[in-house]
């Protein structure tokens, strides 16, 4: 063989500065090199498998299409051989000579940049073929085009000159052999590659093998047509990337076209592991752009209150070496989340639809997720009222209503949709606030986890029907109300002028405690009850409010509270005769009456100070009735 043919280039002079830089930065993410050569060689080999559709190549046409790897761990010496579309001479000078993508100094300027700062940083940026010199001393690319044309071989140490020349006898594809550092003899070790590439390239639709064994075992069925997968590779791969035994609850394999181009497999599992107290769920869908993952478990792609999620998306329009930091404000990624979400929650709704008893499930499983994002997410507000469900006084306990059925049923006159928090079905449907919904026969929805009062007083809204929590203070029935309330006054009910006496001495006795004492228009049985003034904080979200705030913050978390009364109930119309019989007596019943409407609503009372005087009513019960009887005194 003869050396006429060698020529040596220098490195046009901004890829000698990213060598430069890629040399002289230490490393704590050198593992990234291997990715950028897997990727490159599943790049070409992709470009081969669509220029052997279009053109029909005879060339070495039954070479397989895979990626071997020799570690050689003796001689210090790795090399990546692919069977892609190889270089011609010229494409060698071009895209090992030169940056195409980094033209723009600012990529120079920005690597430069995140070398200095930080070193873990620079591994973000994909330097693509030139990564190879963070663990070389030497590296050799022999590489033969795809048309046959002679092979050549590129070497540089990297230090601001490479040479060319022919080398006869290559079969098509590229072979790329590097020469290891002293400090990154490492990479010669088959187990440490086999490593790297399951983390980063294991999806690499191409066979890799290392010292000749495939090391990939799952393919990239995420870019395959849905037809042709079987639902056993399906749950193959989700128990691969989820790390579960078991089968997933859901799956959504989708593309997309436009606005981004998309392909996305996402699992929703079978368990909630926050749920069972295991800790907060971490992100767990794979970022990769055309099958070269970019972001493993990314914190990006999807709100943070689908962290239940687990899956893979691809995005070909992502750049494949944007930097982790980059994706954060990248507005294409922005673009991408909303997407992702929006095609998501619209899945969800038609499973709703479809398969109601399974949403079910997935609901109580779940559900708390959407919660979470009706609190934090305004912007899916709609989508995710659609997929709420709750109890109310239409459904069988255990039963769940959609906001929408709710509307369905809503009366005529009936502009707003009403709920009420309580521990338990029982609690609320014996408590005050429903006896005139009950009365009425109007539907109110139970909201028994405490989360649910502050998605629907976050939401506010659904389908323009306004959401108003029955404890509200400015609560007003649908019309018939009114009417209904003034024409049917109960004969026993008290003349206005002493209710509005006994007001006055309720007020009197409980002072601040609450803003107004006055009659109220909706309670049916019960002799009281405690509504909130500032209709946006229910009682219930001042319950957890108070059971999360420090326990020496004495800050008065509740809003206003108002107390209505019913003038109506025997115990209220006692209540004014005993004012002036036994006014003390007639302060610890109206106490009593308070701690028991506080806790109808859910709130707190003194329970020292409330049993005691429990205990005084007792007595003078007691005492009324066993006066007499022997052996007393
Ligand atoms: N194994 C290979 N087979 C054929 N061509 C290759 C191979 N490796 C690199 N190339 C060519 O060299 C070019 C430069 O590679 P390099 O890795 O530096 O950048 P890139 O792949 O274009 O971008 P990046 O890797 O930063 O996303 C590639 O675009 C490709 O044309």
């Amino acid at each position: 063989m003869t050396d006429t043919k060698v020529e040596t280039r220098q490195f046009q002079a901004e890829t000698r500065k990213v060598l430069d830089i890629v040399i002289n930065s230490l490393y704590t993410e050198r593992d990234i090199f291997v990715r950028e050569l897997v990727s490159n060689a599943a790049d070409a080999l992709e470009k081969y498998r669509h220029i052997s559709l279009t053109e029909k190549p005879e060339f070495d046409k039954d070479v397989p299409l895979e990626i071997n790897i020799d570690c050689d761990a003796k001689r210090h010496r790795l090399t990546i051989t692919d069977t892609g579309i190889g270089m011609t001479r010229e494409e060698l000078e071009t895209n090992l000579g030169t940056i195409a993508h980094s033209g723009s100094g600012k990529f120079l300027e920005e690597l430069a940049e995140a070398a200095k700062k930080d070193i873990n940083l620079i591994g973000q940026f994909g330097v693509g073929f030139y990564s190879v010199f963070m663990v070389a001393k030497r590296v050799r690319v022999q590489t033969r085009s795809w048309d046959g044309s002679e092979g050549h071989e590129w070497e540089s140490d990297g230090a601001g000159t490479y040479t060319i020349r022919e080398c006869p006898g290559l079969h098509r594809g590229t072979k790329i052999i590097i020469e290891l550092k002293d400090d990154a003899e490492d990479y010669a070790n088959k187990f440490t590659i086999e490593r790297i590439i399951k983390q980063y390239s294991n999806f690499v639709p191409f066979p890799i093998k290392v010292d000749g064994k495939t090391v990939n075992t799952v393919q990239a069925i995420w870019t395959r047509s849905r037809s042709e997968i079987t639902e056993e590779e399906y749950t193959e791969f989700y128990k691969f990337i989820a790390n579960a035994v078991d089968e997933p609850m859901y799956r959504l394999h989708f593309s997309t076209d436009a606005p981004l181009a998309i392909n996305a497999l996402l699992y929703v599992p079978k368990e909630n592991y926050e749920l069972m107290g295991m800790g907060r769920m971490q992100p767990a869908v794979n970022l990769y752009c055309q099958k070269v993952l970019i972001d493993q478990h990314s914190e990006h792609i999807l709100p943070e209150w689908l962290r239940f999620l687990k899956g893979v998306v691809d995005s070909e329009d992502l750049p494949l070496n944007i930097s982790r930091q980059a994706l954060q404000d990248n507005a294409l990624v922005h673009r991408l989340r909303k997407v992702l979400t929006k095609r998501f929650l619209k899945f969800l709704a038609d499973e709703a639809k479809n398969n109601p008893e399974k949403y079910a499930e997935f609901w109580k499983t779940f559900g708390i997720f959407l919660k979470e994002g009706a609190t934090s997410d305004f912007e899916y507000r709609d989508e995710i009222g659609k997929l709420l469900r709750f109890e109310s006084s239409a459904t069988e306990p255990g039963e769940m209503t959609s906001l929408d059925d709710y509307i369905d049923r809503m009366k005529e006159g009936q502009d707003a949709i009403y709920y009420i928090n309580g521990p338990s079905r029982s609690a609320v449907e014996h408590g005050p606030y429903v006896e005139m919904f009950k009365k009425r026969d109007i539907e109110i929805i139970y909201t028994l986890e405490p989360i649910d009062d502050f998605v629907l007083s976050h939401m506010g809204t659904y389908r323009d029907k306004k959401l108003v929590s029955a404890d509200r203070a400015d609560l007003r029935l649908p019309e018939a109300a009114d009417k209904e309330d003034k024409g049917e006054t109960p004969a026993e009910t008290l003349p206005e002028e002493q209710v509005k006496e006994i007001c006055s001495f309720i007020k009197e006795v409980l002072g601040d405690k609450v803003q107004e004492v006055k009659p109220s228009t909706r309670l049916v049985d019960s002799p009281a009850m405690i509504v909130n003034v500032d209709g946006l904080m229910t009682s219930s979200m001042e319950r957890v409010l108070r059971a999360t705030a420090r326990e020496d913050s004495m800050l008065p978390i509740g809003g206003k509270k108002d107390m209505e009364i019913n003038p109506a109930s025997p115990l209220i119309r006692k209540l004014g005769a005993l004012r002036t019989s036994d006014a003390d007596f007639a302060r610890d019943v109206v106490w009593q009456i308070y701690d028991n409407a506080m806790i109808q609503a859910g709130l707190l009372v003194d329970t020292q100070e409330m049993v005691s005087r429990n205990y005084r009513i007792l007595e003078r019960l007691a005492g009324d009735n066993t006066a007499d009887e022997p052996g007393e005194k």
